[in-house]
């Protein structure tokens, strides 16, 4: 089932151009020109119910903008969106009681109340059923560990503490798409896989859709199963995430480390291998997947060398992404 429909969607911004010179300020009072930036041009995508999208791009690639027309913040300028059936900006009201957002660099919550005060003003709010309220709390308690600050003002809450009570909030109402603006940003590791668990677990439990805006490539790893890639305000990349590994991270390293020093390296120059780098006692080879298998090169090694020690290690998507952005510059 389609959850968010976009169809040839743009988003214009109208620039005042700067004059320059002496009187170039005065002038841009009185005869204004404008430039037109169009940071999102003519995207078109479908969402399905219950998948994690990665909506990824460098700065200022144009994220933000589709967000906030997702979410109802800001108006197309031409096309279509239809987020669960509804168009975000001309119905906001009911679109707000379909949707939890967490932008994680400004938070939602009031500054001078507990969480659990906050709460209640939302219960209120989104009117949700006592049993869905006590439900979710319950569910919640546990998974984002609310105990330890439930009942202090945001305002002395630490930034992971804050985090967990915005998503928490966000989701109190049962929404069914959760738009998640780079979530774990400036966290511990430990907070972060909390929070990593906590959207998964939501994810398979009440199958809500979510989209998420991230610059870390483990959020990716670990939450989502469909990556879109923006530059420029149009869709580069949308896909699988299994397949854009295939696609773009087709290379691997054969580690090994050998009891003698390896002498005869260049066996190892087959088609395929991309480089190898020699150590005492230590051999990295790095490979195109798709053109030799590792049991050749591994059987190579073999010939040559005492091995003590061998391992495959798959290129990071770190990497893939950083290959897919550096491609995609170098074709500007
Ligand atoms: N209100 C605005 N007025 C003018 N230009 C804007 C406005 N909002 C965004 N832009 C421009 O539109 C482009 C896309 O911005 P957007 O914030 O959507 O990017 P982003 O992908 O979210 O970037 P980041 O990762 O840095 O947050 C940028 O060039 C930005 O300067």
């Amino acid at each position: 089932m389609s959850m968010i429909v976009i169809e040839n969607l743009s988003r214009d911004f109208r620039l005042v151009k700067r004059q320059h010179g002496k009187w170039g300020g005065l002038k841009s009072i009185f005869n204004r020109e404008y430039t037109i930036k169009k940071a999102v041009n003519n995207i078109s995508t479908t969402i399905n119910k219950g998948e994690i999208i990665g909506f990824l791009g460098p700065n200022g690639a144009g994220k933000s903008t589709t967000i906030k027309m997702m979410v109802g913040i800001l108006v197309p300028s031409s096309g279509k969106i239809v987020v669960n059936g509804i168009n975000p900006f001309k119905n906001r009201k009911e679109h707000a009681r379909n949707i939890g957002v967490v932008f994680g660099q400004r938070t939602q919550l009031w500054w001078d109340i507990p969480v659990s005060e906050t709460l209640k003003l939302l219960k209120y709010m989104y009117k949700i059923p006592d049993k869905v309220y006590k439900e979710n709390l319950e569910c919640f308690f546990d998974l984002l560990s609310l105990g330890e600050f439930i009942d202090i003002p945001v305002r002395q809450l630490s930034l992971g503490q804050r985090m967990r009570a915005d998503i928490c909030c966000s989701l109190m109402h049962n929404p069914e798409i959760l738009f998640l603006d780079e979530p774990t940003i400036g966290l511990d590791v430990v907070v972060k896989e909390k929070i990593r668990n906590f959207i998964k677990q939501i994810n398979l439990v009440k199958q809500t859709t979510v989209i998420l805006t991230t610059h870390d490539m483990q959020d990716i790893d670990k939450l989502c199963s469909r990556v879109i890639i923006i530059d420029k305000g149009t869709i580069m990349l949308d896909s699988d995430l299994k397949h854009m590994k295939n696609r773009f991270g087709n290379q691997e390293v054969v580690v090994v480390e050998t009891i003698n020093p390896v002498l005869d390296y260049n066996k190892l120059q087959i088609p395929g291998v991309l480089s190898v780098d020699l150590e005492t006692n230590k051999l990295a080879v790095t490979y195109n997947k798709s053109i030799v298998n590792p049991s050749i090169i591994i059987s190579r090694i073999m010939e040559i060398a005492h091995v003590r020690d061998i391992r495959i290690i798959e290129v990071q998507t770190e990497e893939i992404i950083r290959n897919i952005y550096e491609e995609i510059s170098s074709q500007e």
